[in-house]
C-alpha cells in the first residue's frame, strides 16, 4: 500500500507585504490543507483514519515528530495529518471534490455560511468540498481563527481548507466563487465613493477569476452594491460566460415571502412564484402580481391593494435597515441562508410551475429590460448549475413603472463605474434616493 505524501503538495509561494511577513512566523500564508474524517463507529480502528484526496489510497501514518511538523508548517493544524480513505466505506459513493472560493471569509455572513457549506447542507451529503478562503492583510489572523473553527468542527466532507490574500491564488480552479467581502458604507461616504471602492475590489476579482478559475465557475456576488459589483466582475472576466454571474437577491425574495405569509396568515412555504425585480436596493420591486399563495394569485388572497402597493413593498425594500436598527449590524445569518437557497436553486431542479429570483445579466431577456446590466429576474433551473429566465409573467402599469425606476437606478450606477467596466469615463448622476436595503 502506498504511503501518503505528507508534504504539502504545492506550497503556494506568495509574496506578502513586509509588515505582514514579519507579523506571521509562518513563511507561507497560503495553506494547502487536508481534511480528516472519523471512521463510522463500526469500522473504527484505534486512532483516526482519514484521507488526503478522493481516490487516493493512503495508509495510516505515524504521528508527526516536531521536525516533521516544522517541515510541514504550511498545513493548517489537523489538516496536515493524512488518513486512510480506503478504510472509510462511506466515501466510496462520494462525488469528486469541488472547489469553493469565498471572499470576505472572516466576515459575519461567511461565519454562518462556511459551516453550512462544510456540513453538506448545501451541496449534499456525498459531495466533498475544498474551501478556498480569501481574506486580506486586515483580516488574516481572523481568517486563521475561521480555519481553526473549521478544524474543530470535524466535518467529514471538508477535505481541504486554504486561506490566502491573493485572489489569483485563492480562485485557482474555483467552481463556485461566493464573493461576500466588500467595504461597508461608512458615515458621510457618498454612494459614488462606495461604488468606486467596492467596484475596484470586484474588478480585480473578476480579472483573477478570468485568469485562474474553472471555465464554468458560478459566481455569486453578495458584497454591496451587489448588482453593479456583479456587472463589474463579469466585465472584467470576458473569457467566462456572463450568464454565470449572479447578484444575490434571494434574501429579498425570502423576506417578501415571509411578509406575504404573515399577512395571509399562512406558513411561508405556501408562498411561491415570488420575483424580486431589479436592484438589491430600496428601489427593488417585490412582485405581488405574479406571486401565489397556495397556488392562487396573491391579489386574490390579499385584496388590500393599498397594503400590497405601499406597506408590503416598502417593508421588503427596507427590511435590511429595520434589522440593522434592531441588531446593530446587518443581516448575516439570514443572508447566509439565502446564499444556500440561491446555490441550491441552481443545483436542484426548480419545482414545476415555480421559480426563484436572482440578479443576472440582462442580455437577451424577454421582458424588454435594458440590456447590459445585472437585474434581478425570475429564473428556473434544471439543477445543472444553469438557469433560464421565466417567460410566463405578466406586467401591469404599477409593476412596469416600478421596474423602470429600478432599471434607471442600475443604469445610473453603471455610468458611475464606467471606468471599471472598460466603458470610458465615469459620470455619476445617481438618483438622490439610491440606497441599500440596510440604509435608512
Ligand atoms: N446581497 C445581499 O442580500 C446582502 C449583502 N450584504 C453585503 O455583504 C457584504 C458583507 O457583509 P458582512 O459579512 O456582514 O460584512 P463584514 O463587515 O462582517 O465582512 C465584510 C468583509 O469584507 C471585507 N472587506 C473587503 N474590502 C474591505 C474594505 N475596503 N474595508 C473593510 N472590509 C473590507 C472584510 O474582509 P477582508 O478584510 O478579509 O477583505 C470583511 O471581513 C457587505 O457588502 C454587505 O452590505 C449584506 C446583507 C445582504
Ligand atoms: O445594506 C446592507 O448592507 C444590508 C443588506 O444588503 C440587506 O440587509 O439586504
Amino acid at each position: 500500500m502506498a504511503l501518503a505524501d505528507i508534504s504539502p503538495s504545492h506550497p503556494r509561494t506568495q509574496t506578502l507585504p513586509s509588515n505582514l511577513a514579519s507579523k506571521f512566523a509562518t513563511p507561507l500564508h497560503f495553506y494547502k490543507n487536508r481534511r480528516c474524517s472519523v471512521l463510522p463507529p463500526l469500522r473504527r480502528t484505534p486512532g483516526i483514519l482519514c484521507s488526503i484526496a478522493p481516490n487516493q489510497v493512503q495508509a495510516p501514518i505515524a504521528p508527526a515528530t516536531p521536525a516533521d511538523a516544522e517541515k510541514r508548517r504550511e498545513c493548517f493544524g489537523v489538516f496536515c495529518t493524512t488518513y486512510d480513505l480506503k478504510a472509510d466505506e462511506k466515501t466510496k459513493s462520494w462525488k469528486s471534490l469541488i472547489n469553493i472560493a469565498v471572499s470576505g471569509a472572516a466576515g459575519m455572513i461567511s461565519n454562518h455560511l462556511l459551516f453550512k457549506l462544510a456540513s453538506g447542507e448545501v451541496f449534499g451529503s456525498e459531495q466533498p468540498i475544498a474551501l478556498k478562503l480569501l481574506g486580506s492583510e486586515r483580516s488574516f489572523q481572523a481568517l486563521e481563527g475561521v480555519a481553526m473553527e473549521l478544524e474543530d468542527s470535524l466535518y467529514p466532507l471538508l477535505r481541504e481548507v486554504n486561506i490566502g490574500i491573493d485572489p489569483y491564488e485563492v480562485f485557482q480552479d474555483a467552481e463556485w466563487a461566493l464573493l461576500i467581502g466588500a467595504k461597508p458604507r461608512g458615515p458621510g461616504m457618498e454612494r459614488a465613493g462606495l461604488l468606486d471602492i467596492n467596484g475596484q475590489i470586484f474588478a480585480e476579482q473578476g480579472k483573477a477569476l478570468n485568469a485562474v478559475a474553472s471555465r464554468n465557475v458560478k459566481v455569486m456576488v453578495v458584497g454591496n452594491p451587489c448588482n453593479t459589483n456583479a456587472l463589474i466582475c463579469l466585465k472584467n472576466a470576458p473569457d467566462l460566460p456572463a450568464k454565470n454571474f449572479h447578484a444575490l437577491t434571494r434574501l429579498d425574495e425570502n423576506r417578501a415571502k415571509c411578509q406575504l405569509a404573515l399577512k395571509a396568515g399562512v406558513f411561508y412555504d405556501k408562498v411561491s412564484n415570488m420575483t424580486i425585480w431589479g436592484n438589491h436596493s430600496t428601489t427593488q420591486v417585490p412582485d405581488f402580481l405574479n406571486a401565489k399563495i397556495n397556488g392562487i394569485p396573491v391579489k386574490e388572497v390579499i385584496t388590500d391593494s393599498k397594503w400590497l402597493e405601499e406597506e408590503f413593498t416598502e417593508r421588503v425594500q427596507k427590511r435590511g435597515g429595520v434589522l440593522i436598527q434592531k441588531w446593530g449590524r446587518s443581516s448575516a445569518a439570514s443572508t447566509a441562508v439565502s446564499i444556500v437557497d440561491a446555490i441550491r436553486s441552481l443545483i436542484t431542479p426548480t419545482p414545476p410551475g415555480d421559480w426563484f429570483s436572482s440578479g443576472v445579466y440582462t442580455n437577451g431577456n424577454p421582458y424588454g429590460i435594458a440590456e447590459d446590466i445585472v437585474f434581478s429576474m425570475p429564473c428556473r433551473s434544471e439543477g445543472n448549475g444553469d438557469y433560464e429566465l421565466v417567460k410566463e409573467v405578466t406586467f401591469d402599469d404599477y409593476l412596469w413603472k416600478r421596474i423602470k425606476k429600478t432599471e434607471a437606478e442600475l443604469l445610473a450606477e453603471k455610468r458611475c463605474v464606467a471606468h471599471l467596466t472598460g466603458e470610458g469615463n465615469a459620470f455619476c448622476d445617481l438618483p438622490e434616493d439610491t440606497m441599500l436595503p440596510g440604509e435608512q
